[in-house]
């Protein structure tokens, strides 16, 4: 399920873990939106821990991403994928969560000279008429420069307007998920919707699927559930932040997460293994 070809298939590939053909992706793009941001407070320093634990790829601002591009050089060095736009209006809780729209804040052309293997952008869904016609457009603009450099382009449907409890509305969400390959996009990165939803969005759709984190969860084995869910729903991995480098035992949650997503295992097995 994979109809990428040529020099985006190239650079797909490099995203995902040669044995498993899945993948452990970290996102430590945060700080774009929100500044300082607990447990990634030292970005270049979470980095390099979810490097030395073997990740497959890492999810990075452009500012953190030319900051660290030593860290990069190497066969064994994860896949790189690159935030490149910003959600205008979202930055401060309880004073713009309208989002308004979003801006391109970085070429697809400077990434390719980066030499990143996919780009990321936000599809804000749901938002009155200019605003959503502004998304729509620069989407569209990134799906065409996207083909113009065969760079894999990942799209994540996001519910952000004013009532943020509108953010976990499945229907929606597999809404803008189906208008987001229609316009192009290459890779979704969405919620977790249940088993059956995200099977039948990763069925239905034909395009890599990976499934974000959320705010940090207490639960832990909720969170290693859901991934399990996620990979036996055919997932192709998940692009996880918070509930990774907020907790105390990041290194140890992500010997688990490979258990899981690279060998199949479940999360009860790991969970017992692990004493977590
Ligand atoms: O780019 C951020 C993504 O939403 C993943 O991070 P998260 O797991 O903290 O939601």
């Amino acid at each position: 399920m994979n109809q990428m070809y040529g020099g985006k298939a190239v650079r797909f590939s490099k995203l995902l873990n040669p044995k498993s053909g899945r993948s452990l992706i970290i996102a430590l793009d945060h700080g774009l939106i929100f500044g300082n941001v607990e447990g990634l407070e030292d970005p270049v320093k979470t980095l390099e821990r979810a490097i030395s634990c073997g990740v497959d790829g890492v999810l990075l601002s452009p500012g953190i991403a030319k900051l660290t591009e030593h860290l990069f050089e190497g066969k064994n060095a994860p896949a790189r994928i690159l935030t490149i736009d910003f959600p205008v209006g979202s930055t401060i809780p309880g004073r713009f969560e309208k989002v308004f729209t979003h801006r391109l804040i970085h070429s697809v052309e400077q990434a390719v000279k980066m030499a990143v293997d996919a780009v990321k952008i936000l599809f804000p869904w749901g938002l009155e008429k200019s605003a959503q016609a502004e998304v729509v457009r620069v989407i569209a603009e990134t799906v065409e420069e996207c083909e113009r450099w065969d760079m894999p382009l990942v799209v994540e449907p996001v519910l952000w307007e004013e009532n943020s409890s509108e953010r976990n509305e499945p229907d929606l969400i597999e809404s803008a998920a189906r208008i987001a390959v229609e316009i192009g996009a290459d890779i979704l990165k969405i919620q977790f919707l249940g088993e059956d939803r995200l099977s039948r969005i990763i069925h239905r759709l034909h395009v890599p699927v990976f499934v974000l984190g959320g705010p940090k969860s207490d639960d832990l084995k909720q969170i290693l559930k859901t991934v399990q869910e996620s990979i036996e729903s055919g997932a192709k991995g998940i692009m996880f932040g918070r509930n990774v480098w907020q907790r105390e035992n990041m290194e140890e949650v992500l010997t688990v997460l490979k258990s899981i997503i690279h060998d199949g295992l479940k999360y009860e097995e790991v969970v017992q293994s692990y004493d977590l």
